[in-house]
């Protein structure tokens, strides 16, 4: 897999003295093509860090590659953002301003992207008439207008139904998977998209976790809890305390999304 998002030594700091906050601390880490997921917790540093990748804030220090080219060599258009708390006028009409986006991007591929996220019943709306799941599907719509490489969404899934939810997690896949568009989502909650391609989860600014490829499938975990001893992942060790008469008080299975939890809890424990 090829790197897509290179960020090396990132640091940013709001304020100074005693009031200082450093919401990036030495960030370092490698997305691939595909999908990807930047995972944090609140105050985590997520928004510093699409904020920076939007060219809205400059770090203090460190540097960005996408696709291997420093981030402010990357075209524009190329790139994609959907943010979580968007600016946009409420008489934006919905189908008009994909189209509009689309167009200025380079490839009008606003009828396709209506389809896909379920806009068509509202595509002569106004963005101010929107639900929240509506105004959800817009913005990542938008994302896509004109076929960006690469594609930021900041937490996608944030205040929709589950139907939406569905919706918009299929148009990503089908988008990525068809067209190739390369797709990094920003969240705070890990939403078991079935494929993905590598993820970097923060935690107080920094690193703890920057998993590629089979290395996120190594979080799942089946763990047998013996009254002296606990064998994760090791059938065979387990298989031989069993026959030495030893019994498991218990058998965990540690799905991935409790296998980032459990990174969390022994970060904050450590913290
Ligand atoms: N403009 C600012 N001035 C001062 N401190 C800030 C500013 N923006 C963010 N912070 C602080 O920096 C830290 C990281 O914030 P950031 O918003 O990047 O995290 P986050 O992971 O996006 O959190 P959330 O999920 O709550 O949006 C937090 O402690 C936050 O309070």
């Amino acid at each position: 897999m090829r790197s897509l998002l290179e960020c090396s030594g990132l640091s940013k700091t709001y304020g100074r003295g005693k009031s200082a906050v450093r919401a990036l601390d030495n960030v370092s880490f490698t997305l691939t093509e595909g999908i990807s997921y930047i995972l944090g917790p609140n105050g985590s540093g997520k928004s510093t860090l699409i904020k920076i990748l939007a060219g809205l804030i400059r770090p203090d220090s460190g540097e960005v590659r996408i696709k291997g080219l420093p981030l402010g060599e990357y075209p524009p258009k190329q790139i994609g953002f959907a943010f979580e708390k968007p600016v946009l006028h409420p008489r934006l009409v919905v189908g008009e301003h994909i189209r509009d986006v689309a167009t200025y991007r380079g490839e009008d591929n606003s009828e396709d992207l209506i389809q896909i996220f379920g806009l068509d019943w509202v595509k002569n709306k106004r963005f101010g008439e929107l639900s929240m799941g509506y105004k959800r599907r817009f913005l990542v719509a938008l994302a896509f207008a004109g076929l960006p490489d690469v594609v930021f969404l900041d937490e996608p899934f944030s205040n929709v139904d589950i139907v939406a939810k569905m919706e918009i997690m299929e148009g990503i896949k089908t988008l990525q998977r068809e067209k190739g568009t390369d797709v990094v989502i920003v969240s705070h909650v890990f939403d078991n998209i079935p494929k993905i391609d590598s993820m970097v989860v923060l935690y107080g600014g920094k690193v703890i976790a920057n998993l590629i490829g089979d290395e996120i499938r190594l979080l799942r975990k089946v763990r047998f809890i013996f009254p002296d001893e606990v064998v994760e992942n090791d059938l065979k060790r387990a298989v031989q305390l069993i026959q030495a008469g030893k019994e498991p008080k218990a058998v965990e299975c540690v799905g991935v999304e409790e296998g980032i939890m459990e990174l969390l809890k022994r970060s904050s424990e450590e913290a």
